[in-house]
């Protein structure tokens, strides 16, 4: 059986944590590294799956996934440099950071695999987007979407469009939950009760999304249906177009690439 461990367990080492579990693989093929002694406890107590240090995890795993922060990547580079064996898989989470640094720090030859997951991991339904470094081939490949596949769905790109990827999908489930909390409030404006108003919209955002993935009909004919001549909907829409909605997404989406691109420079190699 494949040992995978989890260096960092933070939201999204936690989310692939439980999702593999889920999935069927054994705690005792898991393994995770966490620099907070308590964190560790609570998800072993957790889940049952047990702590190491970078060294023991990178001896006895085949798979390491890196889910730190992109700004606390050095460090765990530094101890995983000289302990990494050749035929490791190393599995990077990390917002922006290019498959390129992994393979210029660790050993010549080490695979490596870029991933951009999101946190709908949790349940089941992460969009995880992967790509492959220089010395990754198809199995490689063909294992970490076996293993993503247990926590939602997985596509292969280029990891030129990594970046992007970040900004839409990476990001993507934040924009869902802010429009949502926005719609709440609209429900608080108009006097319906807080409760009741989540209810409402968090069904709304259920449907909606479960059309859009079931129906495979384009959004724009989805938002027609619903749309009647002289009705209540296109006056709605006449706001959001007036105030700008449309092109606030395209800026805010640009945003969230152009600081992917930022974070990777933060460690650029040639
Ligand atoms: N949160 C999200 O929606 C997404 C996050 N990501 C990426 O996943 C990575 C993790 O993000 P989160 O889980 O949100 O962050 P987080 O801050 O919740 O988790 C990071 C964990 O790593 C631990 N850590 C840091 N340095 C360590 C080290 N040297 N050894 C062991 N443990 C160490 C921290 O204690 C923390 O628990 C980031 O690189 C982020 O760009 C990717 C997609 C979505
Ligand atoms: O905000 C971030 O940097 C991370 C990466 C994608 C989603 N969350």
């Amino acid at each position: 059986m494949t040992t995978i461990a989890l260096l960092g367990a933070g939201k999204i080492g936690e989310a692939l944590l439980s999702g593999l579990l889920q999935g069927g693989r054994r705690p005792e093929d898991l393994l995770f590294t966490e620099r907070h002694p308590e964190r560790s406890a609570e998800l072993t107590k957790r889940y049952g799956v047990a702590s190491a240090d970078v060294p023991d995890a990178a001896a006895r795993a085949d798979v390491l996934f890196v889910a730190v922060k992109p700004q606390d990547i050095e460090p765990l580079l530094d101890e995983l440099a000289p302990v990494v064996a050749p035929d490791t898989l190393v599995v990077s989470l990390c917002a922006g950071l290019p498959t390129k640094l992994f393979e210029r720090r660790l050993a010549e030859g080490v695979p490596v695999v870029r991933v951009m997951p999101n946190t709908p991991m949790v349940v089941g339904e992460a969009m995880s987007a992967i790509s492959p470094g220089r010395h990754a081939e198809a199995a490689h490949l063909a294992l970490v979407e076996e293993l993503l596949s247990s926590v939602g769905k997985v596509v292969r790109v280029p990891e030129s469009q990594q970046d992007a990827v970040t900004a839409l999908s990476g990001s993507g489930p934040a924009y869902f939950f802010y429009l949502v909390e926005a719609m709440i409030d609209a429900g608080i404006l108009l006097g319906i009760p807080r409760a009741v108003a989540g209810q409402l919209i968090i069904q709304s955002a259920v449907g909606a999304a479960t059309m859009l993935a079931e129906t495979g009909e384009h959004p724009v004919t989805l938002r027609e249906a619903v749309t009647s001549p002289a009705g209540t909907t296109i006056m709605a829409i006449r706001e959001l177009e007036k105030h700008g909605v449309r092109a606030a997404l395209l800026a805010a989406i640009e945003a969230a690439r152009d600081r992917s691109e930022e974070l990777g420079r933060a460690h650029e190699v040639d």
